[in-house]
């Protein structure tokens, strides 16, 4: 058996989507009010001494550099050679952020509230 624990993060940015019919709305300069959710595990008996899979106060590093770095920005120009949908972006954040949490399994993106992409591992 497994513990899951998620905290979620907010932020604004504008995007355009590449290879799009000519007609497709997302194909144009648009922006989204992003909520990414982090998906921490551990195995029953991975509970720290404290009885967390991680403290979600740990996660501020990622929040400290989602502020500095993401929110408000073109995603086209952060993500780099990416074309930014919510898929890239959910393992965009994965691969960036597993190597400073371990037990991170998923990154859930979502750019409305009816939608979201996940990144899993
Ligand atoms: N699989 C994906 N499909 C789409 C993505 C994506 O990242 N992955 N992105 C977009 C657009 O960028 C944007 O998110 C629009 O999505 P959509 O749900 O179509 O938004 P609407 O508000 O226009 O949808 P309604 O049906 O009017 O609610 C598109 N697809
Ligand atoms: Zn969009």
């Amino acid at each position: 058996m497994t513990y899951c624990i998620s905290k979620e993060f907010h932020f604004s940015a504008s995007h355009q989507l590449d290879g799009l019919p000519g007609d497709h709305p997302c194909g144009r300069l648009h922006g989204h009010n992003y909520v990414v959710s982090m998906e921490l595990s551990a195995l029953t008996d991975e509970l720290d001494d404290v009885g967390f899979v991680r403290d979600y106060g740990d996660l501020r590093d990622f929040k400290v550099w989602l502020d500095d770095e993401v929110d408000h920005q073109h995603l086209n120009k952060v993500v780099g050679d990416r074309n930014p949908t919510a898929e890239n972006l959910a393992r965009w954040l994965f691969e960036r952020w597993r190597g400073r949490y371990p037990e991170l399994v998923a990154v859930r993106v979502a750019e409305t509230p009816k939608t979201w992409a996940e990144y899993r591992r």
